[in-house]
């Protein structure tokens, strides 16, 4: 088609973003050498594409970029300070970032604010500190009741009923409802913070050192509790750890992050079995994950 006027105007929501002559406007534009291309699986539950986060003018993450199939644990290690939980924050929009997070397959928004009801619901963090996480002063009732009145829409008698549902599902007997937080172990505290979280029943839980509080048993309880609810709810969870031998026992996948940056990533067996990147090497070599 030949063009037969001598300048294109391109209106978008009734403002003029782009003018010119017909061949400048209407060519094929390449992306921008700064786009991060990312081939997302259909199967894709959470993916990263390009996150940038910094405190102040420090940069500590950097085009971090993973995706965590539908049903997966996918996990994120690093070593102290390389900005595992400042990811877990940008995920759930607690922290501001550049460069896009999608959930099964939509851009959320940047901040938890800004996102739509579905996505803040079906996107969960359950955090490190299970003290700072629950309010004192709430029973355990309360603490459940909330999201499920709120976010749910429940009203008191359902919302109730299934408060006690969510205790059953994280192994708590139905009287804890009336508990407070003080009167709870630190395994308890964990669970009901877990319980919380499925109150909103997500797709994708975002769990942040969730045993590096508890003793080696209840470690791991917890962590058979999350597959057994990834089994049963279809959850998909990804597991912040500085543990490598928690990615060996219960991980699929794993994204290994350095200084901000994702150095390393792929199946687990794979990647324990051939580190290529010292810092995984380093990793491996503390905890003496790597497999038979
Ligand atoms: N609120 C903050 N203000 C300024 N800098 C921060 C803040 N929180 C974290 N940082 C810095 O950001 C970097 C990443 O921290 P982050 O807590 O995300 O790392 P991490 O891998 O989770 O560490 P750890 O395993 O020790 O918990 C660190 O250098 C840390 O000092």
């Amino acid at each position: 088609m030949r063009p037969v006027s001598d300048e294109v105007v391109i209106l978008e929501a009734g403002r003029t973003v782009a003018s010119g002559p017909p061949a400048r406007i209407l060519a094929p534009r390449r992306p921008p050498k700064t786009a991060t291309a990312v081939r997302v699986p259909v199967d894709a539950a959470l993916s990263a594409a390009g996150v940038c986060a910094t405190y102040g003018r420090r940069t500590v993450l950097t085009a971090v970029s993973f995706t965590a199939r539908e049903r997966e644990c996918l996990a994120v290690v690093g070593p102290s300070g390389s900005g595992k939980s400042t990811l877990a924050r940008c995920l759930v929009g607690l922290h501001p970032y550049r460069g896009t997070v999608t959930l099964h397959g939509q851009p959320v928004a940047r901040a938890t604010g800004d996102r739509t009801a579905a996505h803040r619901r079906d996107l969960q963090l359950v955090a490190q500190d299970s003290v700072a996480a629950l309010n004192p002063r709430e029973t355990v009732g309360q603490a459940l009741l909330r999201p499920l009145r709120h976010l749910r829409g429940l009203p008191v008698p359902q919302a109730s009923a299934e408060a006690t549902n969510l205790l059953a599902r994280v192994h708590l007997p139905a009287g804890y409802v009336d508990r407070r937080p003080a009167s709870l172990s630190g395994g308890e505290r964990q669970r009901v913070n877990l319980a919380r979280a499925l109150a909103c029943r997500p797709r994708v839980l975002v769990c942040d050192e969730v045993t590096s509080a508890l003793d080696v048993h209840t470690g791991e309880a917890m962590l058979a509790l999350l597959a057994e609810l990834r089994r049963d709810l279809g959850l998909t969870v990804v597991l912040i750890t500085h543990d490598l031998a928690t990615v060996a026992r219960w991980a699929d996948a794993v994204v290994v992050l350095d200084n901000g940056r994702v150095v390393e990533s792929g199946p687990t067996a794979a990647v324990l079995r051939a580190p290529g990147h010292a810092v995984t090497r380093a990793l491996v070599g503390a905890t003496g994950a790597a497999p038979d």
